[in-house]
Formats: structure tokens, sequence, C-alpha cells
């Protein structure tokens, strides 16, 4: 079996779930946070760092990495994981998003989509084969389905049609994916904030038996109490024995609100993004330690933070780095970046084995500041 998932329990307190997904590439528990590495690096991370991290499942993308360097080169390379050096997991997005996100002239047909390379401005079709092919030669332990995520919003004529050609497309992923006895196939809810269409995706996706489902159409611009009451009516049509992952989220607050709601697996841009421009998370909410303010301060990042930067190094000293744009100046803080949002999730999965994951999101609120007016 490619991909397993052990559920474990359920909190007491809310509907966040404690899990394992077994993969070809090793296990991790669940609740996770999976770093982004779209061109085949986190970026400015090694892959020593991302284990002394425990990031046990990163992501990369199918339409970034067949623009360059191509897959057949990958392919020619053994694959993903050998050609980044990577021994952990991978999950590859399908390039749903990335098409409608990143390229202009798109003409979408029931066979697939017409579109223009956002590089060189060739012109390009992606379908659900061609991208059952691509995930298939980077050997990615966890592929997406091809999918539209639609534009936020979207009237309901047109999410209920984007739903029905979903569903078509995700059942020629099935056809077309090559090794389901090592690769894992997740079919993508859509259905925008629709609760019967998100149902009626759910219904469609579940009865094709994948071995887990995201949910797509989300962190797309809708104010986060619309992500959460999606959240709600979504989750409880996909299976319990089943890994549950919401595309493109990585906020502190989402992360955490997203597993009361039964989501296990998260990925975002959030955190290694803000850190090349200096901004960082920390427990007391962000700090942009570039800012002019930091010029003398000589203390950590973050006091509550046990990683190796806030152990060595200053605000000053990153501001210094940043303000130079020297390149370590960027590694230290997507290292911190990085580091938080892994060990929030550890906290998560800790709250969730003590029954208190609703007590500990009040608590982080708080300190973080979330719950001010
Ligand atoms: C907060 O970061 C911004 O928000 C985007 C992440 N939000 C997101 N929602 C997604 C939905 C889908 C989907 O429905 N289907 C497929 N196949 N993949 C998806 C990937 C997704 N990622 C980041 O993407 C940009 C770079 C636009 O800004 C970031
Ligand atoms: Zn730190």
């Amino acid at each position: 079996m490619a991909i397993r998932y052990e559920f474990i329990k359920q909190d007491k307190q809310t509907g966040a779930r404690l899990g394992i997904v077994h993969t070809p590439h090793g296990s991790f528990e669940t609740p996770t946070f999976m770093p982004v590495g779209t061109l085949a690096t986190v970026k400015t991370m090694s892959p020593e760092e991302l284990t002394e991290l425990n990031a046990n499942i990163i992501l990369s993308n199918t339409y970034h990495l067949w623009l360059r360097p191509g897959h057949e080169i990958i392919r020619e390379a053994g694959g993903l994981h050998k050609f980044m050096n990577w021994d952990g997991a991978i999950l590859t997005d399908s390039g749903g998003f990335q098409v409608f996100s990143l390229s202009d002239l798109r003409d979408i047909q029931e066979e697939g989509v017409h579109f223009r390379n956002h590089i060189s401005g060739e012109k390009l079709f992606l379908s659900p084969e061609k991208a059952m092919d691509i995930q298939n030669a980077l050997g990615s332990d966890i592929m997406m389905a091809f999918d539209e995520c639609p534009p936020y919003p979207a009237t309901y004529d047109y999410m209920k049609a984007s739903v029905e050609r979903t569903s078509r497309w995700a059942e020629r992923c099935l056809t077309a994916h090559a090794r389901p006895d090592v690769q894992g196939l997740f079919g993508i809810v859509q259905g925008g904030e629709f609760e019967d269409l998100r149902k009626q995706s759910a219904q469609d996706l579940v009865s094709m038996d994948f071995p887990g489902y995201a949910v797509g159409g989300l962190s797309v611009g809708e104010p986060k109490d619309v992500m959460n009451r999606v959240l709600e009516f979504t989750t409880p049509w996909l299976p319990q024995d089943k890994p549950r992952y919401l595309m493109g989220v990585g906020s502190p607050d989402s992360l955490i609100d997203g597993a009361i709601r039964g989501i296990d697996m998260f990925d975002c841009v959030l955190p290694t993004r803000i850190a090349r421009n200096g901004t960082c998370m920390t427990s007391k909410g962000r700090l942009v330690v570039r800012n002019a303010q930091y010029a003398r301060d000589f203390g950590p990042i973050d006091e509550n933070c046990d990683c190796k930067v806030c152990k060595n190094y200053s605000r000053a000293y990153i501001r210094h780095l940043i303000k130079c744009n020297e390149t370590f100046g960027f590694r230290l803080t997507t290292y911190h970046n990085l580091h938080f949002l892994i060990e929030l999730m550890r906290k998560v999965r800790e709250a969730i084995k003590e029954d208190r994951l609703g007590d500990f999101r009040d608590e982080f609120f708080e300190s973080y500041g979330f719950n001010k007016p």
C-alpha cells in the first residue's frame, strides 16, 4: 500500500485528530506542516537542515518542474528524491492551481487547459494525463489529482460546472496513474463556499476511493471565517480513516483552526516567503527584524524559541544581514520560521494527546495577539 493513514485518537475538546501517515519514504505524525520546495529546494535550506528541523515531508510542484528543468531530466536522474538528495516524503501539487494563479491566457476545455508559460510566453497544454505523467516521472510519494481551483469568488453555476469537471478529471487521473503501488494519489475537493457543491465534490471523490483527500479552493483570498465555515461542512464528508490535506494554509491561527476542524496536513509558502523579506513568526506575533528598532537589540528573535538561530544569533545581527541582502540572513530567518511552525504542530499534537486543544488555542491566540480586536 503506497499511503496508509493510521487514526490514533480524536481530541475530546475539538474535532482535531491525532494520526500517522505511512509512506514509502517514512512515516509522520499528524497534524503536520509541510515546508514548500517548489523548484526542488525549500529555499535556502539544505536537506540536512530540513531533517534537523524534523520536517518529514516537503512539497514540490508539477507545473514549475515541468517548465524548469523539465520532468524528463528528473526522470533520468532517478526521480525527485535522488535529484534533490531528499530521502523523506515528497508531495507534489498537480499544476492545477499554478496554471490558474501564475498564467494568463487560460482556456479551460474538457480535455485540459491551454495556457501560456509564465516565463517564456510559449503556449502550453496541461491535462489530467499530462499532470500524472509528470508526477510519475518525479516519483513523489503523494501526487495530487489535476483539478480546477476556481477564482474567488465564483458564481454558483460556474462552481457547479467546475466541480463536475474536476470530478471527471479525477477519474481520468486514477486511470492514468502508473504506480499506485508506490505513489499515493489524493483527490481534491472543490465547491467554493457552497455547502451542497462541497458535499457533491467530496462524495464524487470518496466514491473513487482515493488514499487521501485534499480540500482545495481555499486560501485564495477568502476571509478566515469563510474558510473555517467551509471546513466545518466539508471535512465531515471525508472518511475518518484517510488523511485530509488543506492546501495552501500556513498562518499559525489557520493551522490551529484547521486542525480543530479535522485537517491533518498543511502547506504554505508563508513562513519561507516572509522570512526572505525579514519577517519572523514569534510566540508574541510577527516581528519585522529588519526594522530600525532592532539595530541594537542583542536578544534572540524569540526568547521562547529553542532553535539554533535563537540560541546563537541576535536580532541586531540578523537585521544587519537582511539590510545588506546577505544570503545568510535569509537562511537564519527561514530556519527559525520553519522551526516555529513545525514546533507549533508538535504542540498541537501534544494538546490532542492530552485532550486540551481548545485550551491550547485560547492560550496561543492570546500570546500571539490574535484575540486583539
Ligand atoms: C497564503 O499564500 C498565498 O496563497 C496561496 C496558497 N493558497 C493555495 N490555495 C490553493 C488551492 C489549490 C487547489 O485548489 N488545487 C490545487 N491543485 N492546488 C492548490 C494550491 C493552493 N494554494 C499561495 O499561492 C500564491 C503564490 C498565489 O500566494 C500564496
Ligand atoms: Zn528560533
